[in-house]
């Protein structure tokens, strides 16, 4: 056994409370875990279909990867294993860095959201077997946030009962959509209808953009991928120019409002419900990409952490794991914690957003501003917390932490996208102001955005942690995990007022006093935690597949890995 094998071995032995215990939590019950481990053994015991190290492919060879595994699991793995694509188990296996992220986890819901139940019925089977392939097209290379100004028309013809769709300038042209660029065969298409001359707003069209047989674009199509991009290599986000392309009167997605033959247009439900696809993606994408990958980032960094022996703490004394010195568990701690703070926040919102579709269901949409300010401030504060700490933790490890071989560097590239998609982060912040705080004329509007920014950034950070401290209030446990759980509520309340004590003492609200106790109490608090560290992120249970990273393996042997990685690369193949 390694020395670094003996360090991690020695760390878990001090851990002071049930890590499975922890896992159940973690995972919202033991019958969870098991499901979750299921998963995990069948996707990691299947050649054809595990995590495989990416770090060293191309981008093509990522894309080509990502299908090739995503069309084995749905056409081979899931009948062997009974599992249906609604199956419980398929909401982990997506964890496993698929393709298709926009098919399976935006196209076919929206088709469920705005699709009438004749729709549904025509186009939901087909989709989930893959036989249509397709994108959610909203954004263009113009317009993304200001929905209201997208530019590509659906103008309704009365005489063939067609839409004809069409980007009427360069700037029209859809950019960005996932899976678009050389997956995808339909389209679900965001357009201003247009009727007799009088536009409508924005509305979801069905658009068939590629040949079922031969996968050629069709007439009016111009269709192609973006080109290399800072992540999501996996994915094909792509361009998709429409030059008068006819479709059926029957492919509006009618579910909230319809045009008659005649060209009579009829609403249904509030023109906001065209916005409820983006309400879902916020409320439920947080803890896959954001959360799920800062859990992923800690648990590497916190291994190699306790493994790294750098320096002396007194001189002549051996040499220390790099997590003995209290700057190192300022930069990883608060991250574990807030992972844990975040996760159960997060439930809480995916929640709130389940019981809204249940009232919807209903006819009662009251409930949706609310939703909207929550899933939007929510969507901000978590995404840019969990990129911004996974950045942190990749700099913690020191140079092994810059190199694909740490794991953290396609963690942090994937995470940091959910910034701006899904509605850009400022963006999303103003809404949430908005309405949790009415709208002024624009121009004070506009004067004073910026404090809105950080008002809306403290009002959504104390709806995560009083959700948490709640929630351990309630739950139960050993006293153990209990205890553990309330430190860590409060490291992350304490990081997040020490991080903005200006605030606080501007406004009165602490004085110069409290404030060195809060900065007291923290470094009191990694103190406390330090020795539980490796059991924290051990909860996560997070397997060395998924994590692909030669610093964060359980076994803790880090330099073997690295060596076996580098000799990998291609420049090694031949001697110069
Ligand atoms: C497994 C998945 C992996 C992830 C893959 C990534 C997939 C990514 C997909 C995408 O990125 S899809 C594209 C996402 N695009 C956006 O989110 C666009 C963001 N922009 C907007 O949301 C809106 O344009 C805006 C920011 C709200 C501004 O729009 P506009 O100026 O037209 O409206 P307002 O005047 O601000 O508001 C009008 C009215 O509507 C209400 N409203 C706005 N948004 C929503 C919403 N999402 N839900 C409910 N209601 C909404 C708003 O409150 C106003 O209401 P009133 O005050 O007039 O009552
Ligand atoms: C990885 C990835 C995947 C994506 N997938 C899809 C997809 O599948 N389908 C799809 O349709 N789209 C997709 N998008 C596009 C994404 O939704 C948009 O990029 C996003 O909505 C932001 O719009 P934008 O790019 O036009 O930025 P802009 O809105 O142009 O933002 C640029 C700057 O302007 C600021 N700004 C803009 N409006 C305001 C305002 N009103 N007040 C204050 N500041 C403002 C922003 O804060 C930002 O700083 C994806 C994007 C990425 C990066």
């Amino acid at each position: 056994m390694s020395r670094e094998s003996r360090l991690l071995e020695k760390e878990r032995g001090q851990v002071n409370f049930n890590v499975e215990e922890l896992t159940n939590i973690y995972d919202g019950g033991a019958e969870e875990t098991k499901l979750r481990r299921k998963v995990a053994d069948v996707i990691q015991n299947d050649p054809e279909v595990r995590c495989k190290d990416i770090g060293m492919m191309t981008r093509e060879e990522r894309y080509i990867d990502g299908v090739r595994r995503c069309v084995y699991l749905y056409k081979v793995l899931l009948p062997r294993e009974g599992w249906t694509p609604v199956s419980k188990e398929v909401s982990h296996i997506l964890r496993f860095c698929m393709s298709f992220g926009v098919h399976a986890g935006v196209f076919i819901p929206c088709l469920l959201s705005f699709g009438s139940d004749e729709q549904i019925a025509k186009w939901l089977p087909l989709a989930m077997q893959f036989q249509i392939i397709g994108t959610y097209a909203q954004t263009e290379m113009g317009h993304g946030t200001f929905l209201r100004g997208l530019q590509t028309t659906a103008t309704y013809d009365k005489k063939n009962k067609e839409f004809v769709i069409n980007c009427p300038e360069i700037s029209a042209m859809k950019w960005w959509p996932g899976d678009l660029g050389k997956s995808a065969n339909h389209a679900l298409l965001m357009a201003q209808l247009v009727i007799d001359g009088k536009k409508y707003g924005m509305h979801p069209f069905m658009v068939q953009i590629r040949d079922l047989t031969t996968h050629m674009p069709l007439p009016g199509i111009t269709v192609g991928d973006i080109g290399n991009k800072v992540g999501f290599e996996t994915t094909d986000n792509g361009f998709l120019h429409l030059n008068q392309v006819r479709i059926p009167r029957e492919n509006l997605l009618c579910k909230n409002a319809e045009v008659k033959p005649n060209g009579t247009y009829l609403t249904k439900a509030s023109d906001k419900m065209v916005y409820g696809s983006m309400v879902r993606l916020r409320a439920i994408i947080l803890e896959s990409e954001a959360v799920s990958a800062l859990g992923k980032a800690c648990t590497i960094a916190v291994r190699y952490s306790l493994v790294r022996c750098q320096g002396e703490l007194e001189p002549g004394k051996p040499e220390v794991s790099v997590m003995e010195y209290m700057t190192q568990q300022k930069k990883l701690l608060p991250y574990v914690a807030m992972t844990y703070v975040t996760h159960f926040a997060c439930l809480k919102l995916s929640n709130q957003y389940n019981a809204f579709t249940r009232e919807m269901d209903n006819n009662d949409i009251s409930g949706l501003p609310e939703l909207h300010a929550l899933s939007a401030g929510m969507k901000a504060v978590v995404s840019e917390q969990c990129s911004d700490g996974i950045e942190i933790l990749r700099k913690s490890c020191g140079g092994h932490g810059y190199s694909n071989a740490s794991g953290i560097p396609i963690i942090w590239s994937s995470a940091v996208a959910c910034c701006t998609y899904e509605g850009e982060n400022t963006v999303m912040l103003l809404q949430c102001a908005r309405l949790v705080h009415g709208m002024a004329s624009y121009n004070a509007w506009n004067q004073s955005s910026v404090e809105l920014v950080n008002v809306v950034k403290a009002h959504i950070t104390q709806f995560i942690v009083t959700t948490f401290a709640s929630g351990i209030t309630e739950l139960e446990c050993t006293k153990p995990v209990k205890n553990v759980l309330q430190q860590l509520c409060a490291l992350y309340a304490l990081s997040c007022i020490n991080a903005s004590t200006g605030d606080f003492l501007k406004v009165g609200y602490l004085s110069p006093r409290q404030c060195d106790l809060a900065h007291e109490a923290e470094l009191e608090l990694l103190s406390c935690i330090r020795p539980n560290a490796v059991g924290l992120v051990d909860a996560f249970d997070f397997s060395d597949d998924l994590l692909q990273s030669c610093l964060g393996a359980y076994d803790g042997n880090v330099y073997e890995r690295l060596f076996a990685w580098a000799k990998k690369s291609p420049l090694n193949k031949t001697e110069v």
